[in-house]
């Protein structure tokens, strides 16, 4: 019940398909229980009187029925497909969604190319078990009480000592309930850890070529395949005992049929005809348990996803306000700590104040802390640090800062992310208003001639960026941060891949753009230190505060 209630808001966004998808299933079931009842009726009134009446009439009624069962047949395959194919990617997006929400720390540890496949395959493992599942279950359960009443009419000794095989069917659910779920979590985890392995091949593949590493990847890969393949293995053990008990059942369901049926034939307690409607619909009683059998199994499978699902949408989300602001004046920091791990403060009780007009510079050795530093006051870590922050003296986890960041904030990264899209794409990526003309303009103020490029801003540039060297890469991530005209500016090592003459033109804008902004650089290079009106060394701050 809990997986239904999880599931339904997504299934229920469907409604017009769902409600053709039941009536159009009902009507197959339907036909499915009537025709073994109408076959059976006709072989008997053969046997009695040979009617060409009848036998025109029956024609008709299994043509008609015939047709009936196709179209039917096609709309709920068609609807099905339609509803669970967007239901499922609704769910997929809602865990994506609420992840890219969930505190950055939480991707440090994690590996995407695993949760993507893990949240694929358990929304798609779900959405199916509950559509396929839902209007089967009561619609197998109503068959079993119908086709039961009807041999149970026709022949009450033969359905009676045909019951108590359902009981047999619990016990077997039972028994290899706990093992299955086991068995299957584990195998789902160890495939999506195998594909993100395959996937890492491909994404690593320029430091396998430069350090000649092919064996080890291999190798890696093969290891990875051993522990998955082994879990497969211990699964399908366990699945082949848990069906096989379905498949006993069947024999021995079939034995009693045989057998007891003849006899009453022979006493002619039962017709040719009423044998072969018996016959047609134990295999259907047979067809239910065996559904309710394997639905335990299915059952499990989408237990594990549902765990899976829920582990993820249960982690805490980060700490996010909803007041907003237009434009940053101040940001203050009062006593603030963050640590990584809750013993080594890699801030260490800081207070400072940046004002609008200036360009601070951010320095310290690797490892000081600088990149930490930004992100703390970029609102990344409010779930971590303790002080305050306030930015024009509200407090930062008050604040929302996705609009903040999307509106009034730009950050050019150290390495910076570009998009798989053309080279104007990634210059106006996450802008909403900006004028056409000033790409290029912004592009050529830091040394990058777009023209040099064969379709000019509408060049792609592919995964990885590998068409475009480092410092364009850096440029076009500047011009982003430049485009957004925001109040406040970030470049962490903006230096890093740029010529002089570039870092010229770089220095000689934010020179030109600071009066109203508050400029934020990390920087490694002396060269940038003229255009700062105030350093924090993070060395000193460091040991300060340690001596302190
Ligand atoms: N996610 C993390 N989990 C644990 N420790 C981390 C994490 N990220 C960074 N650190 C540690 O925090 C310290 C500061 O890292 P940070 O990246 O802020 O340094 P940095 O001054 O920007 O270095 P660099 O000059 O090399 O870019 C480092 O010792 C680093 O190992």
């Amino acid at each position: 019940m809990k997986i239904f209630k999880f599931v339904k808001e997504y299934i229920f966004k469907y409604k017009i398909q769902l409600f053709i998808f039941l009536i159009f299933s009902i009507i197959s079931w339907i036909i499915s229980i009537g025709l073994p009842y109408i076959t059976g009726n006709y072989i008997d009134s053969l046997m009695n009187f040979q009617n060409r009446q009848t036998i025109i009439d029956f024609t008709i009624k299994i043509l008609l029925m015939g047709i009936i069962n196709i179209i039917s047949s096609f709309v709920v395959s068609y609807s099905y497909v339609k509803v669970q194919t967007k239901s499922a990617i609704e769910l997929n997006f809602k865990a994506l969604e609420h992840i890219s929400k969930m505190p950055i720390l939480y991707f440090k540890n994690l590996d995407s190319a695993y949760l993507n496949q893990r949240i694929n395959s358990d929304s798609n493992t779900l959405i199916s078990f509950v559509l396929s599942n839902f209007l089967d279950i009561l619609i197998r359960a109503l068959t079993l009480i119908i086709v039961f009443y009807i041999s149970f009419k026709i022949n009450r000794k033969l359905t009676m000592i045909l019951i108590p095989l359902i009981p047999l069917y619990l016990a077997i659910y039972f028994i290899f309930k706990k093992p299955l779920f086991k068995s299957g979590y584990e195998l789902k985890e160890k495939q999506n850890k195998f594909f993100s392995k395959m996937n890492e091949q491909l994404y690593n593949i320029n430091l396998i070529k430069l350090n000649s590493t092919f064996e080890e990847s291999q190798k890696q890969l093969r290891t990875s395949f051993s522990t998955m393949f082994e879990s497969l293995l211990k699964y399908t053990r366990i699945s082949y005992i848990f069906s096989s008990s379905d498949s006993m059942t069947m024999i021995i369901s079939q034995i009693i049929i045989f057998f007891f049926g003849g006899m009453e034939i022979i006493n002619e307690n039962l017709t040719i005809g009423q044998f072969t409607i018996i016959i047609s619909y134990f295999s259907m009683i047979m067809g239910c348990i065996s559904y309710y059998l394997n639905l335990g199994k299915s059952y499990q499978d989408a237990l594990v996803s549902y765990n899976r699902l829920e582990e993820i949408l249960n982690e805490t989300k980060e700490i996010n306000g909803d007041k907003r602001i237009n434009s940053i004046d101040t940001i203050v920091l009062k006593e603030v700590c963050f640590s990584y791990d809750d013993t080594n403060n890699i801030i260490d009780n800081f207070n400072y104040t940046f004002k609008k007009g200036n360009i601070y510079g951010i320095i310290g050795q690797n490892g000081t802390g600088k990149s930490t530093f930004i992100n703390l006051i970029l609102g990344l870590f409010n779930n971590y640090y303790k002080g305050k922050i306030y930015y024009n003296s509200i407090e930062l986890k008050k604040l929302d800062m996705y609009h903040i960041r999307k509106r009034i904030i730009g950050i050019s990264e150290q390495e910076p992310a570009l998009i798989n899209d053309t080279i104007g794409k990634n210059v106006t990526y996450g802008i909403d208003i900006y004028n056409y003309d000033d790409i290029e303009e912004v592009l050529k103020s830091l040394n990058l001639d777009i023209n040099k490029f064969q379709d000019g801003l509408n060049t792609n540039i592919y995964e990885a960026a590998n068409n475009i060297s480092g410092g364009e890469k850096l440029k076009i991530s500047l011009a982003r941060t430049f485009l957004k005209n925001p109040d406040m500016i970030i470049l962490d090592e903006p230096t890093s891949a740029l010529d002089v003459n570039s870092i010229e033109k770089l220095e000689f804008i934010l020179k030109e753009i600071k009066k109203d902004k508050i400029i934020i650089i990390v920087t490694h290079n002396r060269d940038i230190l003229d255009i700062l009106d105030e350093i924090i060394d993070l060395n000193v701050v460091n040991s300060l505060n340690c001596e302190a």
